[in-house]
């Protein structure tokens, strides 16, 4: 039987976490798993109903799970510590016997993403990970600045991030690169139609900043250029676009998620939007 390719143990200063057992190629997919219990922000008397409905195998697994909220009720301090949404910006969660045991970093080596198809999470690796080094995801959704992200994690999970990121002494870097991509993201919009030269410039730069920080989240940037040169009739560049989008949604999802199957048609066939050529012919070649 082949060996798993993580170890959940202890972690100095973390409680547990994952570790790698081998060499982890980018785009692996970790690990797959059923929730333990389902958890909603908008049904409460549901939530109730599930953690009820537990079998005792598996309230015990939730029940041995970190709780960094000891003064409330174990059930909610597990489900505050633990809870993940089921995929972005949704109300719905789910916490996980393995999963829930990943750590945090601003400078993470994996990230998560929720199959409706297969009712799974999974985690696939954004870097080749090196055997015995921990397995670290970002807890939060978007690249902020260092004093945003300590007193977001401090607030939201209660520790203090000890990542590269956030102990350096040089974080005025960081943080100018992350404002700046924030700018980028407002730029794009605005010259989108009326200057979609400077848009993908706005789009490169942004890029170019996010690689600089060791960051993640180009997959926006990806698409608003892909958008851009279909809307303006440049396909081969549209293509290149869609290409690179397609090819993250590859590493963070896997050929089955639903994003990767969202987005191929577009790199199948560049002209498919529904704003292609709307915007009529530009040349953004070089732009
Ligand atoms: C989802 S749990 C992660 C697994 C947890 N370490 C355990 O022992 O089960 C989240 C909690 O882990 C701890 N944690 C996660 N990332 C951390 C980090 N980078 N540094 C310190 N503690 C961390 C915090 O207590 C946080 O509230």
């Amino acid at each position: 039987m082949e060996e798993s390719p993580y170890i959940v143990k202890d972690t100095p200063g973390k409680g547990k976490g994952m570790f790698a057992t081998r060499d982890i190629k980018r785009g692996t997919c970790i690990i797959s798993e059923s929730p333990l219990v389902y958890i909603s922000k908008t049904d409460l008397v549901g939530t109730l109903q599930a953690l009820n409905a537990m079998s005792k195998k598996n309230k015990k697994y939730f029940l041995a799970l970190h709780n960094s909220y000891p003064e409330l009720p174990q059930d909610v301090g597990v489900i505050k510590t633990n809870g993940l949404p089921l995929g972005s910006n949704s109300l719905d969660g789910a916490v996980y016997r393995v999963i829930s045991r990943i750590n945090h970093s601003c400078a993470p080596n994996v990230c998560h993403s929720w199959s409706s198809k297969l009712k799974k999470e999974n985690i696939f690796a954004i870097h080749d990970i090196p055997a015995g080094s921990e397995i670290l995801t970002d807890y939060l959704d978007r690249l902020m600045t260092r004093e945003v992200r300590l007193k977001t994690l401090a607030a939201k999970f209660r520790f203090t991030c000890q990542c590269k990121n956030c102990v350096s002494e040089s974080s005025e870097e960081f943080d100018a690169a992350v404002n700046r991509i924030d700018e980028c993201s407002d730029l794009i919009m605005s010259c989108a139609t009326f200057d979609p030269r400077k848009s993908i410039g706005y789009v490169r730069e942004a890029l170019g900043l996010i690689d600089k920080v060791g960051g993640w989240g180009k997959t926006t940037f990806y698409y608003d250029a892909y958008q851009i040169s279909a809307r303006h009739s440049n396909y081969m560049l549209a293509k290149e676009w869609a290409d690179l989008l397609v090819e993250s949604y590859r590493i963070e999802e896997g050929e089955e998620g639903e994003k990767y199957e969202r987005y191929l048609r577009f790199s199948q066939n560049p002209k498919s939007h529904e704003m292609a050529g709307l915007g009529g012919y530009v040349n953004l070649t070089g732009a």
